[in-house]
């Protein structure tokens, strides 16, 4: 199981990128932090690999079945120096570190704490949901693309809000649907790394918006995708939901001959912290 030592989340930030302390406090660079835990990757193409997860507080979207509630819906975390995190890393045993959040290439600084991680020797992923690049040492983009069903609408709000708020000018539905895709830093993130392109899938209805998406990105990119760096990933924060999708998502991978990715922790840990 993961460890218990665990970062204290204390502060709240209101914006995307987590508070107004981000960045450097004094002279030391830090990063807001959710939480940091060791344990299996649980997604994509380095399933069961034993990593370290280091997971940035801050968003800048809102998917309304985001299972990191508290970095995206409501950021909490502790503001901690690249020295400590790469401190609480080197603590655990993992070679691979995983680093996540909330969106991790929100925060210039997450570049230093990778210069730092590879420095050491380790293997890097990012998960990133695609919308920004930087130019850093990552062994592993794993990038989710957004689909538009993720968008969180009156019906599918996560904090219950009622439609005018969530549908108004500074809601999140627009904003959302706004910023998901954004066709330049994904191709910029594919052409600078080793790639894998990990959607969500809710049902059939998002395979057009996948094909689409696939086309549109072959035709900017200088480098092949290819249908082996698709995986489908079921959408399900919980054992009892993914018993509703990893199914069908598992028949809609064999037929369009892309890969599927379980989603390992959930069913080893159903929708515990830290794991
Ligand atoms: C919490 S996100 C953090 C990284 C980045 N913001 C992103 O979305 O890629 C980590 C991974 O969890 C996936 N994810 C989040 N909520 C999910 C859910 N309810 N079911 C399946 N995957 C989910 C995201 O698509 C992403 O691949
Ligand atoms: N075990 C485990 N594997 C993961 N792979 C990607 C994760 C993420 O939240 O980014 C994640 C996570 O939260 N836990
Ligand atoms: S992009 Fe990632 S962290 Fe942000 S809301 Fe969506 S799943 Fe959550
Ligand atoms: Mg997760």
């Amino acid at each position: 199981m993961p460890v218990s030592d665990s970062v204290d989340a204390e502060s709240t930030g209101t914006g995307d990128r987590g508070d107004a302390t981000e960045g450097r406090d004094g002279d030391v660079p830090t990063l807001p932090i959710n939480e940091l835990f060791a344990s299996l990757q649980g997604e994509g193409t380095l399933a069961g690999v034993p990593s370290t997860f280091v997971r940035t507080s801050g968003c800048n979207l809102r998917c309304w079945f985001c299972d990191s509630y508290h970095t995206s819906w409501e950021p909490t975390h502790a503001m901690m120096s690249l020295e400590e995190i790469v401190a609480e890393v080197e603590a655990r045993d993992a070679d691979h570190v995983v680093l996540t959040g909330g969106e991790p290439l929100l925060h210039e600084e997450s570049v230093a704490l990778l210069e730092r991680l590879d420095d050491r020797g380790y293997h890097t992923t990012v998960e990133t949901n695609g919308t920004i690049h930087r130019d850093a040492p990552i062994d592993l983009a794993s990038i989710s693309p957004k689909l538009e069903s993720s968008t969180p609408t009156p019906e599918r709000d996560p904090r219950g809000e009622i439609p005018s708020e969530s549908q108004g000018e500074g809601g999140w539905e627009k904003r959302h649907e706004n910023a998901r895709i954004d066709l330049e830093a994904l191709s910029a993130l594919v052409e600078a790394y080793p790639f894998q392109l990990k959607f969500v899938v809710t049902d059939d209805d998002d395979m057009p918006e996948i094909l689409e998406l696939l086309e549109d990105l072959r035709g900017v990119a200088d480098v092949p995708v290819r249908d082996e760096d698709v995986l489908l990933m079921p959408e399900g924060a919980t054992r009892e939901r993914l018993a509703e999708t990893r199914n069908r998502t598992a028949e809609l991978a064999m037929e369009y001959g892309f890969r599927y990715t379980p989603r390992l922790h959930v069913d080893l840990w159903n929708d515990a912290p830290e794991t």
